[in-house]
Formats: structure tokens, sequence, C-alpha cells
């Protein structure tokens, strides 16, 4: 039982499929906590603070760092040595594909929100689905602050090893504070996209006005292969949110924006990059190189300095083979 042996990465590999029994039980200080579903997590207080937050991790299932991080902040919650003020969902996304260490076993979770899972068949499309209800059903509780961290690890190396992407707003202003919150974290890149897209961050975003972002801590590796000192920026961050202590928005923190320039989709199976295969997400090319090729169709770098992230000829047809980014540019609204 959770309640007993607090380690919840444990008890859902244990049980990826169906939880054998749901759990609710009560810290000191009165923190309601629901296991109500494999890898589904709620803490409430009693009196919370004006934060509703979720943090989720493994909709990836391979991409283990930000699970292990998340159960760290899971252990001391119920070891009492973390204080839970606001409220909290804890999500670890794919289980099924935690247990065998891949990314997606029949397809990519993290185009199946905001409904796109009623177009699939199978478990990964019934597991987006039952995420976003938990999502909505904690969020529809209260008009509170709601933010929502989707926790990921990169594919490649990348030139900067931690950045966020930031979903689209549909034109409302991008929010200094939060790409500060994420700077001060040690998340020192963010990427602004400029459509809708079908990813978990999306969904909060767009759905219920979170301030949510996919947050991309490192290289993929296997359980027990993480450094968690090089999360240790964001994970204090994050206790910080959670405990209702002022977290840091120091400006000066650095931090480099980029703007998606090209979102490029693989629409037949001839698709193929034009670098090599180990070449790090932010490489940069210059104006007119060749970055991907899609049969007749050829992919170009529109200016200096453009550059990749992302880059996977194998993704499902259809879906995104690449990224490019060029530096933020001077029309974008902040507040
Ligand atoms: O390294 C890669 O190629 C993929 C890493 C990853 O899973 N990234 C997310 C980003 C989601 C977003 O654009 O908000 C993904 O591709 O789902
Ligand atoms: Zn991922």
């Amino acid at each position: 039982m959770l309640q007993q042996h607090h380690d919840l990465l444990s008890h859902t590999l244990k049980y990826p499929s169906n939880l054998p029994q749901q759990e609710q039980f009560e810290l000191a200080g009165g923190v309601e906590v629901s296991l109500t579903d494999v890898g589904i997590l709620r803490f409430e207080p009693p009196q919370p603070d004006a934060a509703d937050i979720v943090l989720s991790a493994g909709v990836h299932g391979n991409e283990t760092g930000p699970i292990e991080l998340l159960n760290r902040l899971v252990q001391e919650l119920l070891a009492g040595t973390l204080n839970c003020r606001n409220r909290l969902l804890i999500l670890l996304g794919n289980p099924p594909a935690m247990v065998v260490g891949k990314r997606e076993l029949e397809h990519n979770m993290n185009r199946l929100f905001s409904g796109n899972h009623s177009n699939y068949q199978g478990d990964e499309a019934q597991r987006a689905k039952r995420l976003e209800l938990a999502v909505t059903e904690f969020f529809q509780q209260r008009d509170g602050q709601r933010y929502h961290y989707d926790l990921h690890t990169a594919i490649r190396d990348s030139k900067r090893e931690k950045f966020a992407i930031y979903p689209f707003r549909h034109g409302k202003p991008w929010k200094r504070q939060q790409l500060a919150f994420l700077a001060n974290g040690g998340i020192d890149t963010a990427l602004l996209i400029h459509s809708p897209q079908t990813t978990f961050s999306y969904f909060s975003s767009n759905q219920f006005g979170a301030d949510a972002f996919t947050v991309e801590l490192g290289k993929v590796r296997p359980f027990g292969h993480n450094d968690s000192q090089s999360v240790a920026q964001i994970e204090s961050q994050l206790r910080r949110l959670i405990s209702a202590e002022p977290v840091l928005i120091d400006a000066a923190a650095p931090l480099t924006v980029f703007d998606v320039a090209q979102e490029i989709n693989k629409q037949s199976d001839a698709f193929t990059l034009n670098f090599a295969d180990d070449a790090a997400n932010f490489t940069e090319y210059q104006r007119g190189d060749l970055l991907a090729q899609d049969g007749e169709v050829e992919y170009r770098a529109k200016a200096d300095g453009e550059a990749i992230v992302f880059p996977n000829a194998k993704v499902a047809l259809g879906q995104r083979a690449l990224l490019t980014v060029l530096p933020v540019g001077a029309e974008q609204p902040f507040e």
C-alpha cells in the first residue's frame, strides 16, 4: 500500500494496468491523500492556498528522470517532510510503457489530448482520456491559480540541456513571471509555440487557462541512471510552490526565448532528415541549408541561425518530425 511504503513509482510499476484498491488517508495537518487510479494521486489540504498544481511525468514511458523526481516529491509529502499547502495532482502518464522502458506502446500519448484520443483505439488512447478526466475534475473544483508542468526528457543530446515549451496562447500574452519561475529553476530556455497542439500541456492551458508547460529536463535514461543533482533547482522551485513558500522569480536569471519558426510534419515514408543522427537539439543552420526531405518536398532553413529541435524521422505519418526555432522576435506580447 502506498500509505505504508510511500513509493508511488514502485506501486505503479507493480500494478501498471489495474489499481488493486483505491486508497484514501489523511496526513498530519489534515491533508487528504487519494490514490484514485493507477499513477493518479491527489493531495487536498484542509485550507488550501490559491494554487492548484498538476505535475505530470511519464507520458512517455522511457523518460524516467522526471518520474523519479515526482516520486521523490511524493515520498517527502507522505513522510511529512514537505508540507502540502496547495491543492496538488500528481500524474504518472503511461505506466505500461514505463514498465517496459518504452516511449510508447502503440501511440504517442502526447499527441492524444484535447479529445484526439477518440480518434484512436487502445490503452494509450484510454489512458489519455482518463488523464484528461483527472485534470478536469481537479481544476473544475474551484477557480484557483492553475498550473500544469508536464515533465519530459529529450531523445537527443541538446546544446541547451533544459528547456520549456510554452503552448500556444491564442494571442494572450506570454507570462514573464512564469518564464522567470522556470529560469530560476535552471530551465534557461523557452520555446514559444504558435499553433494549437494535441499535447498534454496545451490541453491544460487551452481548456482551463492553466499556466502550463512541457518541460524538458535533460536526456532520456533508464530508471536508476538519472542525476538528481541536475534537476535540483527545478525540484526545489516545485517544493516551494507545493508548500506555498515564495518561489524564486529573479528576473536576472539567465533565459533565452525562441519562437518556433517551422513545424514540419512527416507526410510520407520517404521522409528523411538531412543531418547526422547524433546532431544535438539547438544545432544551428544557415539560410538555405537543407534540413529534411519528404519525397519531392524540401525543407530548408529560412534564416541564418535557425536551430533544430526534436528531429525524429521515425514518428507516425502526419506527426511532427522536426521543429525549427529562432531567437524571439520583438513583436511577441509579454506581460
Ligand atoms: O526528444 C524528442 O524528440 C521528444 C521529447 C518530447 O517528448 N517532447 C515533447 C514536447 C511536447 C510539446 O511540444 O509541448 C513531445 O514531443 O511530446
Ligand atoms: Zn517526452
